[in-house]
């Protein structure tokens, strides 16, 4: 053994000398948050090229077999996958196939590749013009400025894609997006997580009227982006007229009896989610039209098709701006007032004036089409704004009221749009006209003429306006023929793509991006069938129709943990009182418990007494470096196949069914939402979360075991279920409770990765009278939070008593960064069916051997006051030596400090 000693220590002296000596140690006293960063991201400067090189495996690798050969243990099979083992868990990258092509586009969308953000996507076009016959140079369609480096995809077999599907299929529960029975391309996907209601927008991801959820993901702490009140009506009112009328308001088809189009979209979509997270230029949750900086970049024609709009191959008339209300007699919306003012209508001319295009997707409910449309939505191609102006139509008891409209043309008029009809006849160049123009004698301001009926002022102020100088029937008044068939030379930008450009790794690398940024949770077009694909599972994009089984994947590095060690220290400038507001109305206590601090959080009920506790128990470095700790987790559950997804909820108040922004997957006994097959039962389960699962169990039965306790009714049940969420940068988990009935009292979660702020407040209609509320917030649905805590890497949370999840909901936003929380609860046997209970018991019951991983709290945690010590390395090398010799370190000891170690410098290193 000290031959291999003195090995390890040339080792050491060759590290040391490596980095100049330079490893700092921590002091025992409190560091500033400056050098303890100079400590993680100085030194490796020193580094030699060669040790920077060294993964975490290859320097404790290095370590173990000099001193351990032959080590009597042999190394633990349940040690951490390697860096190199979850690169290689990673497909492997091949050519995609990009095929999809129309008859009709002129883009050629395919070969392109770039990131296009929602910022960016507006900048990258080309300055460019179109030519006087109104079609493009071909030359002038291609940007420039985007990078042409090939794509990175990799095909799935059929049957892999198959067994994806098979638990995500679309078409099996006959609901549409919008929860109304619908066509069959709306229906939603199967669920695989359990169905959330909340009336938490943050995780529905709406902001105001047109919605942005990416925009908003990551937004700390604030509630502004919840719905507004106006849209919280427009939600209730369409439930109502849906009830009334019986009718399906959404996604109803009326296409039939349509000629079959010449072409198919390159775009398209059967769900508004899809659109919103794949397009840059269309994120309108609820609008028909979406702006980005006050200007109109898309709209939407579905099925509020007004008197007189225009849908035909190279023209689009629609209204903007709404103002339509409920008829309660007809069940109809129809306009009850003027629309003077519209910011709407203001970015379509904003779009007009600064020539920037603007995309249109059309709906199966637009009855108007020229043709059938194929999808539910489907993008038409670029258009650009011609006219913007205000007009009469008949509203509500049959006075005429004024509205928007908006004309707008197709720019690329060289090729027949897809959607003209089959056996439709071109429109023929020459008959393209321009329209006369008529002085108001009153105003003095020109406008067009329009109208089949003949001249009329269109300024809205002048006492002129819409005065034909004849009366005229609201039901034939209609547009002039040459003002439909006016062709207007677009003078603007190059649109760039309709279809955005996948995502690679070459850009992924670029900047710097591991995998698990907010543009890797973007939605991307499919390249074989064309269908927008939101990123659904962890690791990959799948198709979402289902008669295609296109894939694509990009790079996801494993993200080590000097990161997340690293951001801690981002977060820790604020005083921990920053951090943690506890309202008084809630007794706090604090004790240590194994190695952790714990904070004990009684929190109050209705009646004066305790509703419940939430116990925090804080972890430290120590905790988080032994062996199978938190560090350890964080890379294991990198490398595990956990097959995370994102799950199907429901936004309380309206009936809109979209994807959760976090991403789950159900361990053990089956969640009550689930369908029971679907949850992989512990036996199955990635060690992860067995040696997670048996962490809680520890703190789960230190609360409820607690003496210091009140309000403990029922003993502690071993946890039999863990639901694992996995957090892209900026994605959180909006307010919910923990309540399901088949639950015990007892939840249990544990924080892996980037820190995160957990908040607690009482939910709406609660009175709890140890917060005294203001009167003025009493009777909000949105309670202020009475607890805010944050969670740290390696923290376990325990929420103790039913009647937390009763009166009080919790929401958790991680700061950015990669974060797993899992969560450990007890499913009630007695609540499920016979059958259920079976699986349950089968599912739920820990693996055989998994006692290995039982649990104390860290009691007997060695301090590794050696990594980082006061000392050199060789000195550390030398105090383990002393130690394993006189006894205190057994060998699995020796090999866990050694692996430590490797992993301190690689992670000094891997932060450089
Ligand atoms: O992410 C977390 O820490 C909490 C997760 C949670 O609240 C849940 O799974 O119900
Ligand atoms: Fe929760």
């Amino acid at each position: 053994m000290d031959q291999d000693y003195e090995a390890a220590l040339q080792l050491s002296h060759q590290l040391n000398a490596n980095m100049g000596q330079n490893v700092v140690a921590p002091s025992t006293t409190r560091e500033t948050r400056a050098s303890k960063k100079a400590r993680i991201s100085d030194s490796p400067a020193a580094l030699s090229p060669e040790l920077m090189s060294l993964t975490e495996t290859t320097v404790s690798d290095a370590l173990s077999s000099l001193l351990l050969s032959p080590s009597p243990t042999g190394s633990s099979p349940e040690a951490p996958s390697s860096q190199e083992d979850l690169m290689h868990s990673q497909s492997p990258t091949g050519t995609a196939s990009s095929s999809f092509s129309t008859p009709t586009s002129s883009y050629d969308n395919t070969n392109t590749s770039m990131v296009v953000t929602e910022e960016d996507w507006f900048l990258v076009q080309k300055q460019g013009g179109q030519n006087s016959d109104g079609t493009w140079d071909r030359e002038s369609l291609v940007t420039t400025n985007m990078n042409t480096s090939p794509k990175k995809a990799v095909r799935v077999t059929r049957s892999a894609s198959r067994e994806l599907q098979r638990t995500s299929v679309a078409h099996q529960i006959n609901i549409s997006d919008d929860g109304i029975p619908g066509s069959e391309q709306e229906q939603p996907q199967k669920l695989r997580v359990r169905k959330r209601e909340t009336d938490d927008d943050d995780d529905f991801l709406f902001d105001d009227k047109q919605s942005s959820p990416d925009l908003m993901e990551g937004v700390q702490g604030t509630s502004d982006h919840k719905p507004t009140q106006k849209r919280k009506a427009m939600a209730k009112m369409t439930s109502k007229i849906a009830k009334k009328s019986k009718a399906p308001l959404y996604h109803e088809n009326v296409q039939d009896g349509k000629p079959e189009p010449i072409g198919q979209p390159i775009v398209w979509a059967f769900k508004r989610q899809q659109l919103c997270e794949t397009l840059p230029y269309y994120n309108a949750y609820q609008s028909g039209a979406y702006t980005h900086d006050n200007i109109a970049r898309s709209i939407l024609i579905d099925k509020e098709v007004s008197v007189r709009d225009k849908f035909d191959e190279e023209i689009v008339i629609t209204s903007v701006g709404g103002g339509r209300l409920l008829d309660e007699k007809t069940g109809r919306m129809v306009y009850k007032k003027d629309q003077i003012f519209s910011s709407i209508a203001n970015a379509f001319l904003r779009a007009m004036e600064l020539k920037s295009p603007v995309a249109i997707i059309a709906g199966q409910g637009n009855k108007i089409s020229p043709s059938k449309l194929p999808h539910y939505y489907n993008v038409l191609d670029w258009f650009h704004v011609t006219d913007v102006w205000q007009e009469k139509v008949l509203g509500h008891n049959d006075v005429r009221v004024i509205i928007w409209k908006v004309r707008m043309e197709k720019i690329n008029l060289s090729n027949r749009s897809w959607w003209a009809a089959q056996n439709s006849s071109p429109q023929n160049l020459e008959e393209r006209m321009t329209t006369d123009k008529h002085l108001c004698g009153e105003c003095n301001v020109e406008s067009k003429v329009m109208y089949n009926v003949g001249p009329a002022c269109l300024n809205v102020s002048c006492g002129q306006f819409f005065n034909f100088g004849v009366e005229y029937d609201d039901n034939t008044l209609d547009y002039h023929p040459a003002f439909l068939k006016e062709r207007t030379i677009f003078l603007g930008n190059d649109p760039g793509p309709l279809a955005p450009p996948p995502l690679t790794d070459d850009e992924l690398n670029r900047i710097g991006a591991l995998g698990y940024e907010k543009l890797c949770k973007r939605g991307m077009v499919c390249q074989t069938c064309g269908c927008c694909i939101r990123r659904i599972q962890w690791g990959q994009w799948s198709c979402e129709n289902t008669d295609c089984d296109y894939t694509y994947r990009v790079q996801q590095l494993p993200v080590p943990i000097s990161t997340v060690i690293a951001n801690d220290m981002d977060h820790d400038d604020q005083p921990e009182d920053e951090n943690r507001k506890v309202h008084g109305g809630i007794i706090c206590h604090q004790s240590i418990v194994g190695s952790y601090d714990l904070q004990t959080f009684d929190l109050p009920n209705e009646n004066g007494g305790i509703a419940g506790s939430i116990r925090h128990f804080k972890a430290n470095g120590l905790i988080n470096q032994q062996r199978d700790g938190p560090n350890d987790l964080f890379q294991e559950i990198q490398g595990s196949d956990l097959d995370l997804r994102r799950g199907a909820a429901v936004h309380k108040g309206t009936t809109q069914e979209v994807l959760t922004n976090h991403f789950t997957q159900n361990l053990g006994a089956a969640y009550k939402y689930l369908v029971a097959q679907d949850s992989k039962g512990f036996n199955e389960a990635p060690p992860v979360v067995i040696k997670a699962a048996k962490r809680m169990i520890w703190a789960g039965q230190h609360a409820v075991n607690d003496k210091n306790t009140v309000h403990h009714t029922e003993g502690f049940q071993n946890f039999n279920e863990c639901l694992v969420i996995g957090y892209f940068d900026g994605s959180k988990i909006g307010y919910h409770d923990d309540g399901e009935k088949t639950l015990g009292p007892t939840v249990a979660t544990l924080s892996l990765g980037a820190n995160a702020v957990m908040k607690f407040r009482p939910k709406h209609k609660t009175h709890i009278p140890a917060f005294e509320e203001d009167p003025k917030t009493k009777d909000k649905k949105e309670k202020p939070a009475v607890l805010t805590i944050t969670l740290k890497h390696g923290d376990i949370v325990v929420m103790h008593g039913r009647s937390i999840q009763k009166l009080y909901e919790h929401e958790v936003t991680p700061y950015g960064g990669l974060r797993f929380a899992l969560t450990c609860r007890y499913i009630v046997p007695d609540t499920l069916s016979p059958i259920e209970r079976l699986v349950a018991a089968d599912k739920g019951a820990f693996p055989p051997g998994s006692e290995r991983f039982n649990y104390n709290g860290s009691l007997h945690a060695i301090p590794l006051s050696s990594i980082p010590g006061q000392n050199s390395l060789q000195d550390t090398l030398n105090e383990i030596k002393a130690k394993h010799q006189v006894g205190e370190l057994d060998t699995p000891q020796l090999e866990m400090l050694l692996r430590d170690l490797g992993e301190y410098y690689v992670s000094i290193a891997g932060s450089a």
